[in-house]
């Protein structure tokens, strides 16, 4: 086989083929492309089976492109080979074995609502109910769970909580029901693998025998347990191969283990390191910015990469005011790089968390340029979007019985498939919509008591929102529906990083429909609900690989992208903000390392000052990385043509602006009474006798003084009297 496109090192990596290697290498310096050559090598050159090789990768979109490349090397079919995650192979490998720990082999995978609902269940029958929420029950089995801790080793611990009895005893049930139901959760695949190993020796010995090369790609991101299972499957044959990068370690949330990379040296005594340091990736600016941003952490080996491709275009990086300017921004560049040549399939746009897509997906739907979510899906296909959409729907049009349907049981009450569909038949008899019986309490009497509960629990809580949701204002009627409905309060109560993200897409949602009102305020729900569909309507367009890719940067860990946009890279979102308050910056930065080290020709970062927070126009400072940047990137003007003046009705809060309109006739008073005073707006800056100098990031009319929200440079946000506060224009 034709190994001239590997340098030495690489090749070293590929020939070694027997025996434990670990590879740590920085980004874009070949680790994967080591990887599918050395599994192709030796089915090519050394004759090994398919069948007896275990590749594990990060994703499964990884794994498919491991394949390929694979195939392509090898010019056949490689569907025999056992590339995945670690997840997807522990499932394969318990399907078929799971029986021997006493499960069926067609057991249930849990979701985390699925989850929450078993832990209720459990509380409740303890009689716990009012001293512990489930929140904090599932809270306390996933940390357990990602440290490998069962319930009676929990029991022993001597350095945990109160209740550490109660929370044993939910734990231990929580394992037993899960196991009379025949199911598992997601840690289980792991966990129960390597039980299944544990207590059935042929079956471990099948699959160490069947493994003879195992290859983990993205190795400084596994945990212990899946370490263990590694251990557990190589030692036979001993013919490990792991390659990784300590830099890039982005997982410690759940469970992943730098140390990882040092246990292996020692587990592994003969083991052979082979470091790579060219990056065949990036540009050099590039690299200079990714080495510059890195040297930060204090936590990590010197390491320094390099390439020997040009300098390249210079890292550019734009602050905007507002975040849709940002967007614009970024629009407006992927066209121009689209008319220098480049195609939508080069160009990807990252960001820290999911909700951020909304905004983007939003921009390339209106100019038609095709986009996909990878990782993840669409803003407005992710589920909670589309129940929340269609309890509005609900609201105003009461013969929509699909979105009825959806959302009856949403968050769960007990409303099941038969009783739905008995009440419908009830409607029918009636001559009512399914929607229109279970929101008309004047129907309820004729119904027999059973089917009268099931519409009160549904309508009682929203009856006032059913009454009276023309009088809202768009942003305040969803906030009560989420509110009412008991929807938000679920998601917060069952931990989880999955629900943590429901609730910022939600949050995001509320932000559009703020900005939605403030450019249209004179708009209602019927409109709002029109323009929705509308905007999913263009985005019905099949999905062509000739897209943009949006991606969150814990997504976009293995890919490259000839150009990049980091943005949002402001404090509070990049380091985000849960991180800087659980001090774990190091990991922000390795993961803002991973982002700049996606690109290969063309890098953008991206800011803007004012973002929506659940509604609400929240001031950002620049993320704390573009100073450690400083040097290595090229910064952009501000524009000057949009100056927050420009835009004072579209950060007001539709909110203000819409109460206020009530307060009109007595405002104009009160302005002609002060007209001698000073007239503030948003975006101005002012000086404070003490707190010094600051931004008006938002104002809420008053009678007795305007309220000012300001964010001074040295004392963060302050919320002033404006007939009061010791202020000046400058
Ligand atoms: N010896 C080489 N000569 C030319 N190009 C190479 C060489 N080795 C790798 N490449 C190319 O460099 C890019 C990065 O390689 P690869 O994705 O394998 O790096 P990696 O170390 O796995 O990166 P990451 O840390 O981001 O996962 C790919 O486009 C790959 O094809
Ligand atoms: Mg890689």
């Amino acid at each position: 086989m034709d190994l001239s496109n590997l340098n030495d090192k690489q090749k070293e990596a590929v020939l070694h083929n027997k025996g434990p290697l670990l590879v740590v290498a920085g980004a874009g310096s070949g680790k994967t492309r080591v990887l599918t050559t050395s599994i192709a090598y030796l089915i090519k050159e050394k004759n090994v089976d398919p069948v007896n090789i275990l590749a594990i990768t990060f994703t499964n979109k990884a794994a498919n492109e491991m394949k390929e490349r694979v195939a392509n090397l090898l010019g056949k079919d490689v569907s025999y080979l056992w590339i995945g995650t670690f997840h997807s192979i522990c499932a394969r490998i318990l399907r078929m074995n799971i029986d021997k720990l006493g499960y069926d082999n067609n057991f249930t995978i849990y979701d985390t609502n699925d989850q929450k609902t078993l832990v209720k269940e459990i509380i409740k029958d303890l009689g716990y109910k009012d001293e512990i929420s489930p929140k904090e029950a599932l809270n306390i089995i996933s940390y357990c769970k990602n440290k490998s801790i069962y319930p009676d080793e929990f029991l022993k611990l001597n350095t945990f909580y109160v209740k550490q009895e109660e929370y044993y005893k939910i734990y231990k049930n929580y394992e037993k029901r899960k196991f009379e139901y025949n199911s598992l959760d997601f840690d289980d695949l792991i966990l129960k693998t390597l039980d299944l190993f544990a207590e059935s020796p042929d079956t471990l010995t099948y699959y160490q025998n069947k493994f003879e090369y195992i290859y983990v790609d993205e190795y400084q991101d596994t945990n212990k347990s899946q370490y263990e299972l590694i251990k557990f499957i190589g030692k036979l044959h001993n013919n490990i191969t792991v390659v990784g990068d300590a830099d890039q370690s982005i997982y410690s949330f759940r469970g992943a283990d730098i140390n990882n990379i040092l246990d292996f040296e020692k587990d592994f005594k003969d083991a052979k390191t082979i470091k790579l340091e060219q990056n065949y990736r990036s540009t050099s600016k590039i690299i200079n910015a990714a080495n510059k941003l890195i040297e930060n952490n204090t936590e990590r080996k010197d390491k320094v990469l390099w390439t020997s491709k040009k300098d390249g275009a210079e890292v550019l990086y734009k602050k905007s005011s507002l975040e849709t300017e940002e967007a614009s921004f970024v629009v407006n560049e992927v066209t121009s790089l689209l008319k220098d040549g480049y195609k939508l399939s080069d160009i990807a746009i990252l960001y820290r968390t999911n909700a951020q897509s909304r905004i983007f997906e939003e921009v390339f739907m209106k100019k038609l340029i095709d986009y996909k979510v990878i990782g993840g899906l669409k803003f407005y296909d992710r589920k909670e979007i589309k129940d929340l959409v269609a309890y509005l729907k609900v609201l105003v049009n009461p013969k929509d019985d699909i979105s009825l349907k959806r959302i009856i049981n949403e968050p769960k009450k007990g409303i099941g498939q038969k009783t739905i569909e008995g009440l419908e038949k009830e409607a029918s008899k009636l001559g009512f919509s399914l929607t229109e019986l279970v929101t008309d309490p004047s129907l309820f009497n004729g119904l027999t008591e059973k089917y009268k509960n099931t519409c009160r629990k549904f309508y009682d809580p929203l009856k006032d929102i059913f009454e009276h949701y023309s009088d809202y204002l768009i942003v305040d009627l969803i906030e009560n529906v989420l509110d009412k409905s008991g929807y938000l309060k679920s998601l917060e109560e069952s931990y989880s990083i999955e629900n943590r993200s429901r609730i910022d897409n939600l949050n995001e949602f509320m932000s559009s429909a703020a900005e939605y009102q403030s450019n249209n305020p004179e708009d209602n729900i019927y409109d709002y609900l029109e323009n929705l569909s509308l905007l999913s309507d263009l985005d019905k367009t099949e999905e062509s690989n000739e897209a943009i890719s949006l991606m969150t940067v814990h997504s976009s860990k293995g890919l490259e992208f000839k150009v990049c946009f980091i943005v949002g890279m402001d404090e509070g979102l990049f380091p985000s903000k849960r991180s800087i308050d659980e001090g774990n910056i190091e990991e922000e930065r390795r993961l803002c390392y991973v982002a700049i080290t996606r690109a290969m020709e063309k890098l953008y970062i991206t800011s803007a000052e004012i973002r929506r927070q659940y509604g609400q126009p929240v001031y950002y400072k620049p993320s704390r990385f573009l100073n450690e940047l400083d040097g290595s990137i090229k910064k952009l003007d501000q524009d000057k043509t949009q100056t927050f003046s420009n835009h004072e009705l579209r950060v007001k809060t539709n909110e203000d602006y819409m109460r206020d309109k009530a307060r009109e006739s007595v405002l104009k008073k009160k302005t002609i009474k002060e007209s001698s005073k000073e007239e503030f707006k948003i975006g101005d800056n002012i000086l404070h006798s003490k707190w010094g100098k600051g931004m008006i990031v938002q104002i809420k009319l008053s009678t007795d003084g305007n309220e000012l929200v300001v964010a001074f440079d040295k004392k963060g946000l302050k919320k002033l009297n404006q007939d009061y506060a010791p202020i000046k224009k400058v």
